[in-house]
């Protein structure tokens, strides 16, 4: 479904991208993982065309789709959930969901509000709060609620645990567990790795932007020394 081929990413005369490949298959989940600042949250904003300048060929279903700007990204059905969380903090759960509604590629409308509180039931019950009075976990589900509410083919999540409580991560993951379960492809960004081993089919390890190592989720997770290398666990 979505091909990135040979992607280079410049932050003006910082080279941070090197020849990146990454595929990702329909109804798959993977993850993208490495320390602190070799280069995946710039991956995920040079392929929703965030990043001026960046370069490489992306393909979505077969077309290709380099360097398309972030609105046409999000229209051929890419959500995408940004580290720190986009949500508005003067409107309320309702409106913010109610917001961010669109029907997906094809016209496809199977996430709706009710939907979404469903698979939050805390939403549910903050409904009318305003995004400013929600805990960090409730604000980090809105996000995600909200990425939903568009109807997406592949769903990007930047740190969707990053900072929260013991068992809010563990509603989240299960949550993005769940939406691998209803056909969305994810890429999962989370600083644990095991989680994300665990959640996800396929993984991709970055190294000083470049790809250091990528293959099956189980196998990674198995390979001690190359986790060691890679990630210093
Ligand atoms: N806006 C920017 N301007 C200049 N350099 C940047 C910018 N954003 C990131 N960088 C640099 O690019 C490199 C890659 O950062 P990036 O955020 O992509 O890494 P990351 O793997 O997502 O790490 P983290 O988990 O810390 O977010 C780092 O060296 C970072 O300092």
């Amino acid at each position: 479904m979505l091909r990135i081929r040979s992607l280079d990413a410049y932050y003006g005369h910082s080279h941070i991208l090197h020849g990146v490949d990454l595929d990702i298959e329909q109804g798959k989940a993977v993850g993208l993982l490495g320390r602190n600042g070799m280069g995946k949250t710039t991956l995920i904003r040079s392929l929703m065309g965030l990043v001026p300048g960046a370069r490489g060929k992306v393909e979505w279903n077969g077309k290709d789709v380099s360097g398309s700007a972030p609105e046409r990204m999000a229209r051929l059905g890419i959500g995408y959930v940004p580290e720190g969380r986009g949500i508005f903090p003067n409107l309320s759960v309702h409106e913010n969901l109610v917001m961010s509604a669109r029907a997906g590629a094809g016209g496809r409308r199977d996430w709706h509000v009710e939907r979404v509180l469903e698979t939050f039931p805390r939403l549910a019950e903050r409904l009318d709060h305003g995004g400013q009075q929600l805990s960090g976990g409730e604000q980090q589900m809105l996000s995600i609620g909200r990425a939903l509410m568009t109807n997406p083919d592949l769903l990007i999540l930047d740190e969707a645990t990053e900072g929260l409580a013991p068992l809010i991560m563990q509603e989240i993951w299960r949550v993005i567990r769940h939406i691998g379960t209803t056909g969305i492809s994810t890429l999962i960004v989370d600083r644990n790795y095991h989680a994300v081993l665990a959640a996800t089919d396929m993984a991709v390890v970055l190294e000083k932007g470049r790809v250091a190592a990528a293959g099956r989720s189980a196998a990674l997770g198995a390979d001690q020394a190359s986790l060691a290398r890679h990630l210093g666990i």
